[in-house]
């Protein structure tokens, strides 16, 4: 598709569409719960369509209407052989969690997903899923899909995660939710923590201590109803065309603000960006609030460590605001990029150069020198398949001089399908 370039101003409010984890999650822990569990603010993302999908194929019954999505629980042990495969589309947050969930399911089931799920690694859950007792097959010894897993009793586990990861440390706990005895995952850095707030939200007990975080088997979830907030991880894409947009004032209305998200507000903070947080409030166990960004002058930071975890999805477009900014922006400890829908270091590098960007790879992050203009002749860009490659070349080509082809747009519907009416919006 054709990109609006050269945009003079973005101004006005938004409410971006719910939380993709936080969605995902709800389905999932609805359908292992007693009772009916009402889920409001739904992301309708092919993702999150994808595990409605997988679990109605389980036997779960789930109604969807428009953002509402109504799970009827079949209890910890419901779940219903598939006669069919399950199809994850391009989601690894369905991937990794499912098959914790699946562990502990005495039946057999196959998973799939599309060409870029096919080359993510899925050894880092099949591998201590395994530990606890769930036979998995699938290519290179079940590193990668297609999968076959029939679960049964589970044995728990103390797993000492090598990486910090919110899907491996949710399919852990999810399988430990089912073992006999206590299952403990303690991670290198904090990951996103949605799963303990939510499973104690239907009533479990999750007990945390620093970077550990542990459950006892045989529990019940009791059904909840659950609102879910604004994706920050979406948000991020206007917050930061609000900060390098001439002339913007763009405010997002009830934005998930879960410390372990909010990477993303920091760096730009740090960065100098005019960027205010009003109404913070909590909406059942996790806080939201109302972003303002206002057009901002940018200095560079260094990107690296603890944080990184708390803002993984939303380096791509951080490399963006990177080359708004003056000096060297120098992004480390960020190899995870290179597993995700595409190799994200690559994909930003390649395609931020074709606009003009003075961006280099290393081998854990990127060098971003600023500030440059932007500029393109007739340029073709490519999300190669990548929501969020795609949206930050959206917002790339707003402060672009000339024009800018986008190949693979459809890609965006995984985790924001309405960005481009949002964007239209805001340009009105
Ligand atoms: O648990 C989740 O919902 C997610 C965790 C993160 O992945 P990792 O667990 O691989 O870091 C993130 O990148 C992904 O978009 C969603
Ligand atoms: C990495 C992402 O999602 P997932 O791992 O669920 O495919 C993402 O949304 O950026």
């Amino acid at each position: 598709m054709e990109l609006k370039t050269n945009i003079h101003a973005l101004r006005g409010e938004i409410a971006v569409p719910g939380d993709k984890s936080i969605s995902h999650r709800a389905v999932m822990f609805g359908a292992l719960a007693n009772g009916t569990t009402r889920i409001t603010n739904f992301l309708t993302g092919e993702d999150c369509l994808s595990t409605i999908d997988c679990f109605r194929k389980m036997g779960v019954v789930i109604t969807q209407q428009g953002n509402e999505v109504i799970v009827e629980g079949k209890g910890i042990d419901g779940l219903i052989e598939p006669t069919h495969i399950l199809n994850v589309g391009n989601s690894g947050t369905t991937t990794r969690l499912l098959l914790g969930i699946l562990a502990a399911c005495p039946f057999h089931a196959c998973l799939i997903g599309d060409d870029s799920i096919a080359k993510r690694p899925m050894d880092r859950v099949t591998k201590p899923l395994k530990q606890m007792g769930a036979h998995i097959d699938g290519r290179e010894e079940g590193r990668y899909t297609p999968l076959a897993i029939r679960g049964g009793q589970l044995q728990p586990i103390t797993y000492h995660s090598p990486v910090a990861s919110a899907q491996v440390k949710s399919a852990i706990l999810l399988a430990g939710l089912h073992a006999e005895g206590t299952t403990t995952v303690i991670e290198p850095h904090q990951s996103r923590d949605h799963t303990e707030r939510m499973l104690r939200a239907f009533g479990a007990d999750v007990r945390v201590d620093g970077l550990s975080v542990s459950v006892t088997g045989r529990q019940t979830l009791q059904a909840i109803d659950i609102e879910v907030p604004g994706d920050i991880s979406s948000a991020a894409f206007f917050l930061v065309a609000g900060a390098i947009v001439p002339n913007s004032e763009i405010t997002l209305k009830h934005v998930g603000i879960n410390p372990t998200r909010t990477g993303i507000i920091d760096v730009l903070k740090n960065m100098g960006a005019n960027i205010s947080i009003k109404n913070v409030r909590h909406e059942e166990s996790e806080p939201v609030a109302d972003i303002t960004v206002r057009t901002s002058t940018l200095k560079a930071t260094h990107i690296g460590g603890d944080i990184i975890p708390r803002l993984i999805d939303e380096i791509p477009i951080i490399a963006l605001l990177a080359t708004q900014a003056e000096g060297t922006t120098i992004i480390t400890d960020a190899s995870e990029l290179k597993v995700k829908e595409t190799d994200r270091i690559a994909t930003v590098v390649s395609e931020l150069r074709k606009l003009g960007a003075d961006i280099e790879a290393t081998e854990d992050g990127m060098i971003i020198h600023g500030k440059t203009p932007l500029y393109a002749e007739n340029t073709v860009v490519d999300s190669y398949g990548d929501h969020r490659i795609g949206m930050m070349l959206a917002i790339a080509a707003c402060i672009t001089k000339g024009s800018v082809t986008l190949q693979h747009s459809e890609a965006i519907a995984v985790s924001y399908p309405t960005f481009f009416d949002h964007l239209r919006m805001l340009q009105s």
